[in-house]
């Protein structure tokens, strides 16, 4: 290895990746509980916990109905995080996006909208950043690498709402479908409902996020997970409830939802996706995510954009001939 080679790949290793994911969906599936869960594990530098300013919401969960009434989240926010996650030094900002109604269609189109504008004014970062003379070599990337989509689990599938949305959402992010509260669910219902999904998303031709199975992506280490990542859309979560649990048998901290049977354990990758969604998201599939939300995202935006302002530009000048004209007459 050449010395600069060396020393490019140690500033890349010291280099800090930047990530952001969003999660949009109906209200109440449990968006926020999945970012408290998230947050619970990662393992954030020391320093950033003082600069940052977080959410209320990481550090209590709504357990009964009306806490969770009362906590919906009423506006879109976001938090940044400096996480070491195997190693790498990440950049993490979780958006957190209010629920989706469900009973006014005319408030969901808005609703919808507005998550796209948000999605879509980190490309207007990103492009007002490329058109600058000098550009800042800092500039941060707070384009949405990935968005995580929850689905109801109580409809049999996905309903012509989510359709509907699940078009708009994958023109302009790399969407990841997700099955909230899958501990409601018995282990046939959740395969059901999994395997009706993936149909509904076929047959509607809805492109979320598909996970390559290509030989030269895969990192030797984490090659089963990437290699079966596909086969989990969509990803079921159950997220823990606040109660201190321990392992029956091992006796073990876990976090987890007890019930009178059982306890379920939110890292068992026997119990939920977690796991698996956590690691392509922060690993596996990081660099993809970003790639692809550049390559593909990006540019399609900033062609629709580059394209409009021309067209306006030409509309601006044929008007302005025919207001001459117009005038000429009189
Ligand atoms: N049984 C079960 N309940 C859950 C799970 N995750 C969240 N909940 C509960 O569902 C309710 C709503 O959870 P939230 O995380 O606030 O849902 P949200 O999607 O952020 O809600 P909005 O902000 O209103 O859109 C709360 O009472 C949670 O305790 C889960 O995995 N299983």
């Amino acid at each position: 290895m050449s010395a600069n080679m060396s020393r490019g790949s140690r500033r890349r290793k010291h280099a800090v990746s930047q990530l952001n994911i969003m999660v949009v969906g109906f209200s109440s599936l449990g968006k926020t509980s999945f970012i408290r869960m998230l947050y619970n594990t990662l393992c954030v530098r020391e320093y950033s916990k003082e600069k940052t300013e977080l959410p209320a919401s990481l550090f209590q969960s709504s357990e009964t109905a009306q806490d969770a009434a009362a906590s919906s989240t009423q506006e879109l926010y976001s938090f940044t995080l400096d996480v070491e996650e195997e190693g790498e030094k990440i950049s993490l900002t979780l958006v957190d996006s209010p629920g989706f109604v469900r009973d006014n269609e005319l408030r969901l189109d808005v609703q919808v909208t507005e998550a796209l504008r948000y999605i879509e004014s980190q490309f207007d970062h990103t492009l007002a950043e490329e058109t600058k003379v000098k550009r800042n070599p800092k500039a941060q990337d707070s384009q949405i690498h990935a968005c995580l989509y929850f689905i109801d689990n109580t409809n049999n599938g996905l309903t012509d709402k989510d359709i509907r949305i699940l078009k708009r959402l994958t023109a302009r992010v790399n969407v990841i479908p997700v099955v909230a509260k899958a501990d409601l669910l018995t282990t046939t219902q959740l395969a059901n409902l999994k395997q009706a999904i993936k149909n509904d998303l076929k047959e509607h031709s809805i492109p979320v996020f598909d996970f390559p199975v290509d030989d030269e992506l895969m990192d030797p280490e984490v090659e089963e997970v990437v290699a079966n990542a596909q086969s989990f859309i969509p990803f079921s979560l159950i997220a823990p409830e606040d109660a201190d649990l321990s392992d029956p048998t091992t006796g073990e901290k876990i976090r987890g939802r007890q019930y009178a049977w059982g306890i379920i354990d939110c890292l068992n990758p026997k119990h939920c996706d977690f796991v698996e969604l956590r690691n392509v998201l922060l690993s596996s599939h990081r660099k993809l995510f970003k790639d692809i939300t550049l390559e593909v995202f990006y540019e399609q935006y900033r062609t629709e954009r580059l394209m409009a302002r021309k067209a306006s530009k030409m509309i601006t000048k044929e008007q302005k001939k025919k207001l001459l004209e117009d005038l000429s007459e009189i």
